[in-house]
């Protein structure tokens, strides 16, 4: 199994181009399953969760095409990628696939919008917590849907004549929830109007891009959405909006290594709480033309307290970055999670660079530590995987990240971005 090696104590600079989001680009090519035309995504990150997406899409009947040819292109950054599905030719969604990323579980919305019916399974994704779907549920039977558990399936079920447009007011903030509502309500009958919304920018983006394809949806960022249902959609192009996530784990990378890099291609807007949080532990960031300038040179690291929550506040994505960080701060720091409950898994190997964090329920403190020594550590998750390798840039002497499949869910040509800038980061196959 492949791992990454890094050997810490080089600064970074240079550019870093930051590629499309991962977690718009998947509900933007779940949203290709509403139309018979083509959906045009541009600005698509290579990534396993994407190729994997693909994969699951091909089973409903969708035809995919990179950059206009049917084979797929093995290198290079985002793409462009055509979405045509002519006419669904399967409404289940295996357990095989679907358990692999939990994101696969949002075509439910799409396929009960525009069959009646979708047999999806129950989903899988990183295992930072329970995460049910009681939500979905509820969301989708109050525009009429009929839903039953059945053998670790959900067998869901329009009205005749299909979804009917209802208010729903979420009890608690889900992005992936808010994004399958409003995938469904744009074929309902009827306007519906989603309360207590996620506001995440992927929410923007999605809307964005069905408006496009000719939904009719306003309120998207604010915590009320309201859909008027219309009887289809068309085919659009849209660009998938830059990774926020890919652009707070580089600004972390740098306040701990130090240095001075470019993030291009991003914008400050997309995770402003994150970056104040850096300004206060001591990188200076300031928006340029095309991205965001990330400096630290010299001046140590300060503790700083945060506290994860759904948009516009502290990504829980960021969590496990951000503490890295902190393990080399000059005093004691705390992050509390509220997200999720089971995401601190990071802290066991963080422990083994020589970090020092306790956990009390969901607050983990953390006292700065002067020196991080490189170790063999495991990555456990998508964040919890570059928080590690975030560590090892400013540990003394080698380390070596296993399991680095989760980074490849998520992260684009990570040793080669890295590497660009001056850091020893390569990936080993044994
Ligand atoms: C592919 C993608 O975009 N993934 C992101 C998405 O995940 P995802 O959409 O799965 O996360 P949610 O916003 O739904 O989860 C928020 C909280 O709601 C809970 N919940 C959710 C649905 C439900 O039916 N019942 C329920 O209780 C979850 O367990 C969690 O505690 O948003 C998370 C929160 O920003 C991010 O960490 C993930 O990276
Ligand atoms: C938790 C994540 O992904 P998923 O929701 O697909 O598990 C993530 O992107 O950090």
């Amino acid at each position: 199994m492949d791992r990454i090696r890094i050997v810490g104590g080089n600064e970074l600079n240079g550019i870093i181009p930051i590629s499309g989001a991962k977690n718009a680009a998947l509900p933007l090519m779940i949203a290709s399953l509403l139309t018979s035309d083509t959906l045009t995504l541009e600005n698509v990150p290579h990534l396993a969760d994407v190729e994997l997406l693909m994969r699951i899409l091909g089973n409903h009947g969708v035809d995919v095409a990179v950059n206009g040819r049917r084979e797929r292109q093995e290198d290079g950054y985002s793409r462009t990628i055509h979405f045509t599905c002519r006419t669904i030719v399967d409404t289940t969604a295996p357990y095989e696939l679907v358990a692999k990323m939990r994101a696969s579980f949002w075509v439910i919305g799409p396929l009960l919008a525009r069959e009646g019916q979708a047999r999806v399974s129950l989903p899988g994704g990183c295992a930072i917590g329970t995460r049910p779907v009681d939500l979905f549920i509820e969301g989708l039977q109050a525009l009429g849907a009929t839903m039953e558990i059945d053998g670790g399936y959900i067998n869901a079920t329009a009205p005749k004549g299909g979804l009917i447009g209802a208010r729903y007011d979420f009890p608690k903030v889900s992005v992936g929830a808010t994004h399958v509502l409003m995938m469904a309500a744009t074929l309902a009958r009827g306007t519906t109007v989603i309360g207590n919304a996620a506001r995440e920018p992927e929410i923007v983006d999605l809307a964005n891009c069905l408006i496009a394809m000719g939904a009719k949806i306003s309120g998207a960022g604010t915590s009320t959405i309201t859909i008027e249902g219309v009887t289809s959609l068309s085919g659009a192009r849209h660009r998938v909006l830059p990774d926020r996530i890919e652009t707070g784990t580089y600004a972390m990378a740098v306040a701990m290594a130090g240095g001075d890099v470019t993030l291009e291609n991003t914008d400050v807007a997309l995770l402003d709480t994150a970056l104040e949080s850096l300004r206060r532990a001591g990188a200076t960031v300031s928006p340029t033309n095309n991205g965001i300038r990330v400096m630290r040179n010299g001046g140590g690291i300060q503790p700083v307290d945060v506290v994860t929550d759904p948009f516009p506040g502290f990504p829980t994505d960021l969590q496990a970055q951000f503490m890295a960080l902190m393990t080399r701060s000059s005093g004691v720091s705390h992050i509390t999670e509220t997200i999720f409950e089971n995401r601190f898994m990071h802290v066991q190997e963080l422990a083994r660079l020589g970090a020092k964090i306790s956990l009390s329920g969901q607050t983990a403190r953390i006292e700065g530590v002067e020196k991080l020594k490189g170790a063999p550590v495991m990555a456990t998750d998508l964040r919890a995987s570059v928080s590690l390798v975030i560590a090892g840039l400013a540990a003394e002497g080698e380390t070596l990240v296993s399991r680095i499949y989760h980074l490849d869910r998520g992260f684009e040509r990570l040793e080669d971005k890295l590497t660009r800038c001056g850091a020893v980061v390569e990936r080993i196959s044994d």
